[in-house]
């Protein structure tokens, strides 16, 4: 048994975006996370899913997007408003997108696909965790938007899993609170009656 991996899994938690600061993951980190994304369950080999990199400025320039878009869907925006779609790329130095990209495949659902999708996520999160960063995973209104997801860089077709917002952070994170496992799980006693 290897204790010490138990004990992370057994804390993991996500970090609070706006608590994500510089530095953030280099090249060399960047790229075990994403082997280790890529490193999950996968039907058919298909490898469904493919990874964004929001750095820099191109951060900046999708939260002028966002706002322009929330502004053309909503009308005019108050300024806390427009400031809070200007930011949402840019509080932690580095946001990965996590694209779901389906496969055309006779056999295997798009749904599997999906799902695996989510596991890259998750992979994803649990590596940047491993190499001592803050992450977060969240969607938001824009993913439920082929516009939005078009700025974002996703083809018609794609659907976001994730966008995994990472950085350091420092200081405790605030525990929430966690299902009863005991309450989740039970043994089975046969077909379901209705
Ligand atoms: C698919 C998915 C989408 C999410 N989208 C959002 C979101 O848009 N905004 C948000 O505040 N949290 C969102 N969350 C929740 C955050 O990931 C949350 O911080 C996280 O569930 C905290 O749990 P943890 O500490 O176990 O990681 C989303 C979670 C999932 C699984």
């Amino acid at each position: 048994m290897n204790a010490s991996i138990i004990d992370f899994m057994l804390a993991r938690k996500s970090a609070p975006i706006h608590e994500l600061s510089e530095p953030g993951p280099g090249e060399d980190d960047i790229a075990t996370m994403i082997r280790i994304a890529s490193r999950v369950p996968d039907h058919g080999r298909l490898a469904p899913w493919r990874f964004i990199l929001y750095r820099g400025d191109a951060r900046h320039a999708i939260g002028e997007k966002l706002a322009e878009l929330a502004e053309r869907r909503e009308g005019p925006l108050s300024d806390a408003r427009r400031d809070q779609e200007r930011t949402r790329f840019s509080r932690a130095p580095l946001v990965i997108g996590v694209v779901s990209s389906p496969k055309e495949n006779p056999k295997i659902p798009e749904w599997e696909m999906f799902l695996s999708g989510g596991m890259a996520a998750m992979n994803l999160i649990v590596a940047a965790n491993a190499l001592g960063y803050g992450a977060n995973l969240i969607t938001n209104w824009y993913s439920g938007l082929e516009e939005g997801r078009a700025i974002l860089g996703l083809a018609p077709h794609e659907k976001v899993v994730g966008f995994v917002h990472i950085g350091t952070h420092s200081g405790e994170i605030m525990e929430r609170p966690r299902p009863d496992p005991a309450a989740l799980v039970s043994d089975y006693s046969g077909p379901w009656q209705g």
